[in-house]
């Protein structure tokens, strides 16, 4: 299988990112993002710092807020409060996941949705259902521009979704039903799954599974959109698809590394830039 190359595309997107703000930047706009961390986890500490470099690179002004695992809820939502009436912060975004005393929900609902750059308020998560403008979450939004970068039309095609989380699965069900693909969702609860995912044209795996996906399970020339971030034991990353087990197969697929993870991040500075603009009017 040949690679999508998300790190070129990422590359792409954040210099036409990086080149709107320069010009926003002229008009007295100055985008700003926001990003809120509670606790220790290492793999988040990694993400947020890769958060602030690629607002540097884009020319956005960050600021990170690191609070300790022992915030509560309360002293959480009064930071979030303070963000959001802030108007210098153009997106505000809380790293996920939270530490277990916290309810993930009622932090995300606090967001106001004119700053949610993840998408995962209500309110953006409704506006993308029935397809109004809103800001989309970043991961399945990544997926979609690797796809279309193929040059591979969409409409038409059988994709497949597995996993039906409501950061990735569900949305990316959605935004596929956008372009006008066919969509099935796949779960714990399918029935003969690899039946069902071998008909796919278009397979996104977000089941968070390490090499769930098998090269039996894929058809011949499918486009393979690999979501998983899985550490193995040898402390290195795995996709959910076993990725060298399709060398000889047809098609194409996103690698791990390389591939959405980067595209996810690039898609947090396109929400940033969006949000900027629509705060002062110019989108
Ligand atoms: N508030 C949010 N929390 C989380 C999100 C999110 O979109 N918003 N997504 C993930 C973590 N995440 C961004 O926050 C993220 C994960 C992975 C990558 C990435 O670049 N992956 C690289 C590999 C990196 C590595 O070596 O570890 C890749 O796939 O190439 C970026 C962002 C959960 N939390």
């Amino acid at each position: 299988m040949e690679r999508i190359d998300g790190k070129a595309l990422a590359a792409k997107v954040k210099a036409q990112v990086a080149a709107e703000v320069e010009a926003l930047r002229g008009q007295g706009v100055v985008p700003k993002l926001t990003v809120i961390l509670v606790g220790e986890d290492p793999a988040s500490q990694v993400y947020v710092g890769g958060k602030a470099k690629d607002c540097a690179q884009c020319g956005i002004d960050s600021e990170v807020l690191r609070l300790p695992d022992s915030t509560t809820e309360a002293q959480l939502l009064a930071e979030i409060a303070v963000r959001n009436s802030d108007p210098t912060v153009s997106g505000l975004l809380v790293q996920l996941p939270l530490p277990r005393h916290i309810n993930e929900k009622k932090v995300i609902e606090a967001i106001s949705p004119e700053k949610d750059v993840d998408g995962f308020t209500p309110v953006n998560v409704g506006r993308l259902v029935i397809g109004e403008d809103c800001f989309l979450p970043c991961t399945p939004a990544g997926c979609i521009e690797l796809l279309k970068a193929t040059g591979e039309p969409l409409e038409g095609k059988r994709a497949v979704v597995l996993g039906r989380s409501n950061i990735v699965g569900k949305p990316m069900a959605l935004l596929l039903l956008r372009e006008n693909a066919t969509v099935t969702v796949c779960h714990s609860r399918t029935r003969d799954l690899p039946s069902v995912v071998r008909e796919a044209d278009i397979l996104v795996a977000a089941i968070g599974k390490k090499r769930f996906v098998t090269p039996d399970m894929v058809k011949e020339g499918a486009l393979v959109v690999d979501v998983g971030i899985n550490r193995g034991e040898d402390g290195k990353l795995y996709g959910d698809v076993d990725e060298p087990g399709l060398a000889d197969k047809a098609g194409r697929i996103t690698p791990v590394p390389g591939g959405v993870g980067l595209m996810t991040r690039a898609m947090l500075m396109v929400n940033t830039l969006k949000a900027a603009k629509r705060q002062h009017g110019l989108d």
